[in-house]
């Protein structure tokens, strides 16, 4: 097996707030595994210091065995951001925004090729969204936007994907649409790290699970993950039995 993510004994504080406390996971490639845990448990920072965008202030982080800052220029970790950290009154259409997947394979000018563009239209056709192509970014739904980093990172070659909460404000053709493709990618031999609230649909997404409280509380099989004295452990409560109630 190859370790795709390694992230071992690393800490990150944001001024006083101590947001990852000594975590340390492993993803094998060709696996999804699914993250989870309470808000504010450092779901998000995991994901930066992953990408590189975040660094850590002691531990260490590789991807493919390399620095996440090598990793992300050479276009092997394709990042699906939160809804929340994305600008979506910028004037880019559907099209664009995959197309910056494929900025790591054209030249200094960004001058895109026929192969830039038959990628994009293969992302955006196994996505669901190339009747949307050419639409601006913000006038999609939540679901129909998670698609579009999706397709960026699939037009990009990603090798990783890091998603954060794609599930959140998403439709059901999208949460299906998105699920099938992660299985897809994985089973292509892609590494999948996906952060999400639905506890219920885990088992049917990720080969496995991670419980994150600032540090890593679990790793294991989803449904043994799911069990309520270890959700006890990371949220205080059952809430796999919180939402039927
Ligand atoms: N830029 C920042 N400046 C200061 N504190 C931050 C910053 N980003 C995150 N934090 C804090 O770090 C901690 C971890 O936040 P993070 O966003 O990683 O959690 P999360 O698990 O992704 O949460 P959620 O499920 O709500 O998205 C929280 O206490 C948060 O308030």
């Amino acid at each position: 097996m190859t370790t795709a993510i390694s992230v071992h004994d690393v800490t990150v504080h944001y001024g006083d707030v101590l947001a990852l406390d000594h975590a340390t996971l492993e993803v094998q490639a060709g696996r999804v595994c699914g993250l989870i845990g309470m808000n504010g448990s450092g779901k998000s920072t995991l994901f930066k210091t992953i990408t590189g965008l975040v660094r850590p202030d002691s531990g260490t982080v590789r991807v493919n065995d390399e620095s996440p800052g090598r990793a992300r220029k050479s276009g092997a970790v394709g990042y699906v951001p939160q809804s929340e950290d994305v600008d979506w009154a910028f004037p880019l259409s559907v099209r664009d925004v995959v197309m910056t997947g494929r900025y790591g394979h054209m030249g200094f000018m960004r001058h895109a090729r026929r192969t830039d563009h038959e990628a994009v239209d293969d992302a955006l056709e196994r996505v669901e969204l190339t009747e949307y192509a050419n639409r601006q970014i913000g006038q999609l739904s939540g679901g129909q936007k998670k698609r579009v980093f999706v397709a960026r990172g699939i037009a990009q070659g990603a090798t990783i994907l890091l998603l954060d909460e794609p599930f959140a404000g998403v439709d059901k053709r999208s949460e299906a649409t998105i699920t099938r493709l992660l299985r897809e990618l994985a089973d292509a031999g892609a590494t999948v790290l996906v952060s999400t609230h639905d506890l219920h649909a885990l088992p049917d997404l990720a080969d496995e699970a991670v419980l994150l409280m600032r540090r890593v509380l679990m790793h294991g099989d989803p449904d043994e993950v799911l069990q309520p004295d270890n959700l006890a452990l990371a949220f205080g409560l059952d809430v796999l039995n919180r939402g039927e109630n």
